[in-house]
């Protein structure tokens, strides 16, 4: 086992928790780390001090933005960064060749002390090509961080966007409940989803274990199949169900809920919308109710919406009613979701009047079934009378686009600033150790990032200020910005005397990217074509990645 007492956490006095997921160790890396940081150490070039960008080039899902999200695990990973010997062993025999002796003891000593994490806080609105996170240290140690950072901030800021962009269509009103666990990449990509849906504005999730490892609030209804499993009311022996004040007990609940069917089915306003329901359906609807008699909410979809699962409900909830509790809702599963919720509305405010029940018009319709962000829109075109959104699948599995394509590159070595050139000029990286800012306008919004050089004056408020598109000479807009906000903060000072940011709590993290969300200008975030948002470097360092990439790039030959 390792020796606990080597972690870097724990030599700085900052003693962490590793990442929530077991598996990611330093071996959660791509074997070719290895290898490198064997031919930096042959070269004794392991210990240079290098800056790496982690970076992307566009926003996922065709839109303008992105949510940044998976910071708390990558630092808890570098705080608990330490090889074992067992590893130390593994790797050994993994590497082609055979090593040098002196290379495992250099593993033996690795870890993070000597590493400093500037990153953007966790649930920031991001943009393409501004560093989320800037690692510096040994290119060795550096260089093995590359793969398990981007595995963990890949797919959190993934999944994060594809919430916040489900909670931006569904509106601010509407619940939203995760239910992807069954449909998620393997248990990892469960959490993961349940944590970063959390972070992108879903109210709560299915997933027991995510509830009790953050502390997500849970929620849930019955499925198909404890509705099928009853076959008649006769099932329910025991019948009697004491009041909610607990003074009165209805000793035949049954029978109270058979004289509610009776009741609506004769009613004036609803006579003729149905005849007789399902009834092994009511049997398993009481018998929710008998166990959860104070949230009691039925999946109405198993038989026939309209002519047996909303009545059978209604009759359930009105019995309750009797007795002093308040049902929750019903549950839609299939079918028009538009159409089915709208009548089910209708019927919820009939009983309301008829029966003089008040609030029953506004009890909650929860709606599931292969949803994501184009049907919610078509609902909100249609109009629906949905409350509670349940989704997993598409928003889980992040359906619309596989990966966000985060990037790790390095930007300078030994003080010296490096690129990497490319064909496709949106690939070239932008060279130096940088410092990243917003700048906000006059009418709150942010009008553009900017990233200048470390050492460059830091842009200040009411001075106007160059901004210049990284490749393109023509784009180029002066701005006067009203307030200034440093981007990259400190999350792991390494040797520094740097205050290290302390890590916030999940529903921080949430709050923090609801509110950036709503200080967006609209255009940026709506759905069809969005603007883009301005992304921007100061003029020296525009300058200089122009030198640094003719000096780079060879001269060609024509013949
Ligand atoms: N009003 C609506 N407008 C647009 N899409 C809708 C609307 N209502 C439901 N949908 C979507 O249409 C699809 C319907 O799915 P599907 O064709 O599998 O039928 P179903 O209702 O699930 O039937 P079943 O599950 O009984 O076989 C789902 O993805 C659902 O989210
Ligand atoms: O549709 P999703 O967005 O993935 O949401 C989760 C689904 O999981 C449940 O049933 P399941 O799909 O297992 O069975 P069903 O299709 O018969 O309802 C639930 O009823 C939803 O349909
Ligand atoms: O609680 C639910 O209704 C639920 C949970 C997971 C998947 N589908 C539905
Ligand atoms: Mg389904």
């Amino acid at each position: 086992m390792e020796a606990k007492g080597n972690r870097a956490s724990e030599k700085a006095g900052r003693v962490m928790d590793g990442p929530t997921n077991p598996m990611v160790t330093p071996l959660l890396t791509d074997l070719y780390q290895f290898t490198m940081a064997y031919a930096y150490w042959k070269a004794g070039k392991h210990n240079e001090r290098a800056v790496f960008d982690l970076y992307f080039r566009k926003n996922p899902f065709g839109g303008e933005f992105t949510v940044f999200a998976g910071l708390e695990e990558c630092i808890k990973l570098i705080a608990n960064f330490k090889l074992t010997e067992e590893e130390i062993s593994f790797i050994c025999q993994s590497l082609p060749g055979s090593c040098e002796e002196g290379f495992f003891n250099y593993l033996r000593e690795i870890d993070c002390s000597d590493v400093e994490v500037y990153a953007i806080s966790e649930g920031t609105v991001v943009f393409p090509k501004v560093p989320l996170l800037r690692v510096e240290g040994p290119v060795a140690v550096v260089q093995l961080l590359e793969t398990p950072v981007l595995n963990l901030v890949n797919f959190a800021s993934l999944v994060a966007t594809n919430a916040a962009r489900h909670r931006l269509v569904a509106g601010k009103s509407k619940m939203l409940l995760e239910f992807g666990l069954r449909r998620a990449q393997g248990p990892d990509g469960a959490i993961g989803a349940s944590k970063y849906c959390y972070i992108g504005g879903f109210d709560a999730t299915s997933n027991v274990a995510a509830g009790r490892l953050f502390g997500i609030p849970l929620r849930g209804t019955h499925s198909h199949a404890f509705v099928s499993s009853f076959t008649s009311p006769d099932e329910i022996l025991e019948k009697s169900l004491c009041s909610s004040d607990r003074s009165s007990t209805c000793e035949d609940f049954v029978s109270l809920v058979n004289s509610w069917l009776n009741k609506i089915k004769w009613s004036k306003s609803l006579s003729g919308i149905f005849g007789e329901t399902n009834q092994s359906e009511l049997a398993a609807f009481m018998s929710y109710a008998l166990a959860f008699p104070s949230n009691f909410l039925a999946l109405v979809d198993t038989y026939d919406v309209m002519r047996s699962g909303v009545p059978n409900f209604c009759a359930v909830a009105l019995a309750l009613r009797d007795l002093g509790y308040k049902a929750v809702g019903i549950r839609l599963d299939s079918g028009d979701l538009a159409y089915l919720s709208g009548e089910a509305r209708k019927i919820f405010h009939t009983i309301e009047k008829e029966f003089g029940v008040p609030g029953f018009g506004k009890t909650s319709i929860t709606a599931s079934n292969d949803l994501n962000e184009e049907t919610l829109d078509a609902l909100n075109k249609q109009g629906h009378e949905v409350d509670c959104f349940g989704i997993g699948t598409y928003l889980v599995t992040c359906y619309a686009q596989a990966a966000l394509g985060c990037v790790f590159k390095l930007v300078e070595i030994n003080n010296q600033p490096r690129i990497k050139l490319s064909e496709d000029v949106s690939k070239v990286s932008i060279p130096c150790k940088k410092r990243c800012y917003r700048l906000y306008g006059k009418e709150g919004y942010s009008l553009v990032d900017i990233m200048t050089g470390e050492n460059e004056p830091c842009p200040k408020v009411g001075e106007r200020i160059l901004c210049r598109h990284p490749f393109s000479e023509s784009k180029r807009a002066y701005v006067v910005p009203k307030r200034v906000e440093e981007l990259l903060k400190c999350y792991w000072p390494g040797k520094s005397d740097k205050v290290r940011e302390e890590l916030p709590a999940l529903d921080d993290i949430r709050d923090h990217c609801i509110k950036q969300l709503e200080q967006m200008r609209p255009d940026h975030i709506r759905r069809l074509n969005p603007t883009p948002y301005k992304v921007s470097v100061s003029a020296k360092l525009y300058d200089f990645i122009h030198f640094l990439w003719l000096n780079e790039a060879p001269v060609g030959e024509l013949q």
